[in-house]
């Protein structure tokens, strides 16, 4: 499975703006041949919280038809990063992930609000897990603060997921406990971890980049700079029952002492 990450800069509020920089990156990575494209957390709008009143994408019906179009046109697996929803309670923080026939494969609202930056505040946290298949490939996506719960991603492993997919606005202030996060997530879960960060400030912020690929033994196989970048990666899946017969992580658990 080849997986190309848009680490792309994000226009704070300006949806066409950010409409127009991701489909040229986009069209960029397709000439990669790539056969999943990720996006980053609230790539439409960034974290214009306050204006979320007239930028969230009603039912997120505007979002889903782009997403749908951009898998269909191009025929490639789309992890849509995360996009503001408004739905009859609120507004969320919504991935929605796409198979190359444009069909919408999953959906889910981030689980753990982040009030460093206000999330709290404006937003509406989801409560239904994330597992999903591409390319028969048992997988599960996560958004930014959610890489802080080992648990939350864990549910996902012991059900069988073999790549976590995380999308992220994630400042540069953390940067190393971005990487050291990924890392453990890898190593803990012996699982891919694709995830893709954005670049450039906002108001509020300097983010980090560092969109990273990391294999089930937790080394690097891709990592991008701090700039807008095109991070293209391949996995290789025998990698993961090797790694899980190596050390049989799961099989020694012990559910009885804990979950
Ligand atoms: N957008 C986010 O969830 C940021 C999470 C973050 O920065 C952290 O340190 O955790």
């Amino acid at each position: 499975m080849k997986v190309a990450c848009l680490q792309i800069d994000i226009a704070f509020g300006d949806i066409e703006t950010n409409i127009e920089t991701a489909s040229r990156a986009l069209a960029e990575a397709m000439k990669e041949q790539p056969d999943v494209v990720v996006l980053p957390e609230l790539w439409t709008t960034g974290y214009d919280l306050t204006r979320l009143d007239v930028l969230a994408d009603e039912n997120g019906e505007k979002s889903r038809a782009l997403l749908s179009g951009w898998a269909k046109g191009y025929a490639v697996n789309l992890v849509g990063g995360s996009i503001a929803k408004r739905t009859e309670t609120g507004v969320t923080n919504t991935m929605y992930v796409y198979n190359r026939a444009g069909e919408l494969v999953s959906e889910y609202s981030k689980a753990h609000l982040f009030q460093l930056m206000d999330e709290h505040k404006y937003l509406e946290a989801g409560s239904s897990e994330h597992s999903f298949e591409l390319e028969n490939v048992p997988c599960a996506g996560f958004i930014c603060y959610d890489i802080r719960f080992p648990e939350w991603l864990r549910a996902h492993t012991s059900k069988g997921a073999q790549v976590l997919f995380v999308v992220a606005e994630w400042p540069q202030p953390r940067l190393a406990h971005w990487r050291t996060l990924l890392q453990a997530r890898a190593i803990e879960n012996q699982c891919f971890v694709v995830a893709c960060n954005r670049a450039g400030n906002d108001p509020a912020n300097v983010f980090a980049g560092h969109s990273l690929v990391l294999d089930p033994w937790g080394e690097v196989v891709a990592e991008a700079g701090e700039a807008p970048e095109l991070l293209v990666a391949e996995l290789d899946f025998a990698k993961v029952p090797e790694v899980r017969r190596g050390i049989p992580v799961f099989a020694d658990r012990r559910p009885d002492l804990y979950q």
